[in-house]
């Protein structure tokens, strides 16, 4: 039996780091997906091994089941809709079999990935032997939720194999779960999240189960709905930076400076809701969408000045505000910061000339740039074969 899932990437149109904090944040999922396969062997293929692939990295990881069972004896069979959080033992437990793996010093930043991999599914299959396959379109940390996209597809594909999901195997097509079952995913998937973040406010695992673009704060999700065309360019610095490092960053410089982050959280929360309001009203004509893309280059404007109070910016993110501020368009970083990705709103009655422009003098200081559809579908699963 094989079954694959895909879960999407996100980006964070306002609120990053000060959701951490119990603020209004508004994400969308884009159309760059996260793909698990996974394969439960039959008796003839006489494998006692748990293997997982990453395959776009063409790096290989086993462990014989015998290993898991000595070093992880009491889990499996646990699909309840309130997962258990990994103790610092069974963490340390973790780390063991991990480090065994001998992962390349280049990407040692998998390391927390691997761990959340070994929990998830030692949580609920316990030492079964199976081969899971991961392939990826998203950068790796770059502020695109990787982590969490590769959290939400594999919890669907462990819970989708697990006794207590009832699917319908026939279909060959992507499929979508229910909605108590797509309940169940986002929480193992927060809690695989918790292993490469420490601290996530779980927002990321929710737009990648739930797609569309959303309104989230202390773990609640409201659906947002707009007409309003919406045109992101996404443009990766390529810089290398790592989400827990940072948000671990921002809450250190909120204990020594509690008062001043409140504040700078508390303006947060009111950019979010508006954004939120902005994108959500009707729009009549073109005026009105000029009207609401002008009011939403402000707030993106605030929410980079707020994200630099909070000390996440990059003297990379600076260049492409530069660069875009050129061409009289707005930008802020999206994600975690340090690096990674930034968003510039791209109006509607820009000319394709003026976007083409702004791409090439990105390109031409060593950045990546795409335009992701926005607000697409969450986590799927299919029970066809894998490609
Ligand atoms: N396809 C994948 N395969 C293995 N690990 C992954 C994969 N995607 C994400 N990860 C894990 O998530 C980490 C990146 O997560 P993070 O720093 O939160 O950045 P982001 O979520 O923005 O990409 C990687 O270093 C790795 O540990
Ligand atoms: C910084 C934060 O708000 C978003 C992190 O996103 P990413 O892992 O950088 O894609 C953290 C969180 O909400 O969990
Ligand atoms: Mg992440």
């Amino acid at each position: 039996m094989e079954v694959r899932a895909r879960a999407p990437g996100k980006i964070i149109l306002a609120g990053e780091h000060a959701v951490v904090h119990g603020s209004t944040a508004v994400a969308a999922a884009i159309d760059l997906y996260t793909y698990v396969s996974l394969r439960f062997p039959t008796p003839a293929d006489n494998e006692d091994a748990l293997k997982l692939h990453l395959k776009d990295l063409g790096l290989e990881f086993s462990w014989p089941v015998g290993k898991i069972k000595e070093v992880l004896p009491e889990l499996g069979g646990n699909v309840t809709s309130t997962p258990p959080s990994c103790s610092l033992e069974m963490m340390k437990a973790i780390a063991s079999l991990v480090e065994e793996q001998n992962v390349p010093e280049a990407n040692i930043g998998l390391a927390s990935g691997i761990s959340a991999f070994l929990w998830l599914y030692t949580s609920v299959h316990g030492n079964k032997p199976a081969t899971a396959v991961v392939t990826s379109e998203l950068p790796l940390g770059s502020g695109l939720g990787s982590s969490a996209a590769l959290c939400v597809a594999l919890s669907a594909a462990l819970l989708a194999l697990s006794d207590s999901v009832k699917l319908d195997f026939s279909d060959q097509g992507w499929q979508v779960f229910g909605d108590s079952e797509l309940e169940i995913v986002n929480k193992w998937a927060f809690e695989g999240e918790k292993i490469i973040h420490g601290k996530p406010s779980g927002i990321d695992n929710t737009v990648s189960t739930y797609g569309n673009l959303i309104k989230f704060k202390s773990g609640e999700l409201t659906l947002l709905k707009t007409n309003m065309p919406l045109k992101m360019l996404v443009t990766n610095t390529k810089v290398g930076r790592n989400t827990k490092a940072l948000v671990a960053s921002v809450s250190e410089r909120t204990l020594r400076h509690s008062s001043a982050m409140t504040s700078v959280f508390n303006a947060v929360d009111s950019i979010s809701n508006e954004l939120a309001a902005i994108i959500q009203s009707p729009v009549s004509d073109d005026l009105a969408i000029t009207e609401k893309e002008e009011k939403l280059e402000e707030l993106i404007e605030m929410n980079q000045g707020l994200l630099q109070c909070m000390g996440v910016s990059h003297a990379s993110i600076e260049t492409v505000i530069r660069t875009t501020l050129k061409y009289k368009l707005s930008t802020k970083l999206t994600g975690a910061g340090g690096g990674g990705c930034v968003l510039t709103l791209l109006p509607s009655l820009l000319s394709g000339t003026v976007v083409d422009k702004v791409i090439a003098e990105l390109e031409s200081c060593g950045f990546q740039c795409l335009i992701a559809g926005i607000g697409g579908r969450g986590v799927e699963i299919s029970f066809g074969s894998s490609s």
